[in-house]
């Protein structure tokens, strides 16, 4: 069933990066998609700084002995970096690798089946892109497919009951287990946080989840393109799985570009702006970007939690009374995501909107 009356969000219709790719005299990268646009910060692809992002272990943080020492960690992880790697979530790693076939052959479908499950003018769900506004907009290189997974009631039936029933089962189980885990790291940042059940984690009862799957094809010239361009995720909290071991992910810590490297099994955690919104600016949602390469396609599946779309964000009042300061206005999750979808990706922009 759908929910009646919700707002839909849309983007433009644009071509699929994969079939580009598999045309035949294949050579030239169409002008739409060359980014000379982007910055050229110096990119650390070392083992030094990238081997800082937080790893942190998920058995531990709900272990009575051990929780002070990780639950620090977490809080320094959310505050100075965003972004931490998740090890010992509990997901197994037999089902982690059914997920990674399963989608790798899902976007291998032949287009007549994938355009049973195409975005359809004025929607937003399904394969293509997002944040596309005008006909002029660079375009990034890469396919996208998107799900709303949570609340139940605001599945799109015609995409769920179309996708091929062993993926769609397995998609299920693994937004069931990533919720959990959400839930989760929601009560440990609000008991580290020292903030009321209802200032933080209660907004993300009725949670809104989407999934979007990235699919980026190689590129012979990939400083010539983009992956995904830079921003920052609006959602609460964003879990992601770098789904065949390609690196690609980086990350901006002072100023330079760092790299995510796949670690085999971790989910990469990053906070978003509603968290960033409702910790009062103490958690931080960082920008963030994929690049490509030339031999192997990357693929990454990215979970995103947000407070149900009526409920209203705010800063946590204990965050706000103790900083003797409110950075941020109220707004509710929907408008939030108006005014984000309807903005071509631009680092950290409109979080400028909640600003006071
Ligand atoms: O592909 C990646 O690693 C990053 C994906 C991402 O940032 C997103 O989907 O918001
Ligand atoms: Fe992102």
């Amino acid at each position: 069933m759908e929910a009646e009356g919700e707002k839909q969000w849309s983007s433009l219709i644009v071509p699929s990066v994969l079939e580009i790719v598999k045309e035949k005299n294949f050579t030239t990268i169409p002008p739409r998609y060359v980014r000379l646009d982007q910055e050229k910060t110096e990119i650390l692809n070392d083992s030094s700084l990238s081997s800082e992002i937080p790893v942190i272990d998920m058995t531990r943080l709900c272990s009575v002995s051990a929780m002070d020492s990780e639950l620090k960690k977490l809080d320094f992880a959310c505050q100075d970096w965003g972004f931490f790697q998740l090890v010992n979530h509990g997901i197994d790693s037999s089902f982690l690798e059914k997920l990674e076939t399963e989608v790798q052959d899902f976007f291998n479908l032949p287009m007549k089946e994938k355009q049973k499950l195409w975005q359809r003018s004025g929607e937003f769900e399904g394969f293509g892109q997002v944040n596309i506004v005008s006909e002029n907009q660079k375009l990034d290189w890469g396919d996208m497919f998107i799900l709303t997974t949570e609340p139940i009631r605001s599945r799109k039936s015609h995409l769920f009951s179309k996708l091929p029933p062993p993926f769609r089962e397995t998609l299920e189980t693994y937004s069931s287990e990533v919720k959990s885990i959400a839930k989760i790291l929601f009560a440990k940042m609000a008991s580290v946080l020292e903030i009321k059940h209802e200032e933080m984690e209660d907004l993300f009862d009725d949670v809104w989840q989407s999934i979007k799957i990235n699919y980026y094809p190689p590129c012979p010239q990939p400083d010539q393109v983009m992956g995904l361009t830079q921003h920052s995720d609006a959602a609460g909290l964003t879990i992601l799985l770098q789904v065949n071991q390609v690196e690609g992910l980086q990350i901006k810590k002072d100023g330079k570009w760092v790299v995510v490297k796949p670690l085999r099994d971790a989910l990469v955690v990053n906070v978003g702006e509603i968290l960033e919104i409702i910790t009062n600016g103490r958690y931080r949602s960082i920008e963030h970007r994929a690049v490509v390469n030339s031999e192997k396609e990357r693929l990454s599946v990215a979970m995103f939690h947000s407070p149900g779309k009526e409920t209203i964000i705010r800063p946590a009042k204990s965050l706000v009374d103790r900083q003797k300061q409110c950075l941020f206005k109220s707004m509710s999750t929907q408008e939030y995501f108006d005014a984000f979808f309807t903005q071509k990706l631009n680092g950290k922009s409109h979080l400028d909107l909640m600003r006071i």
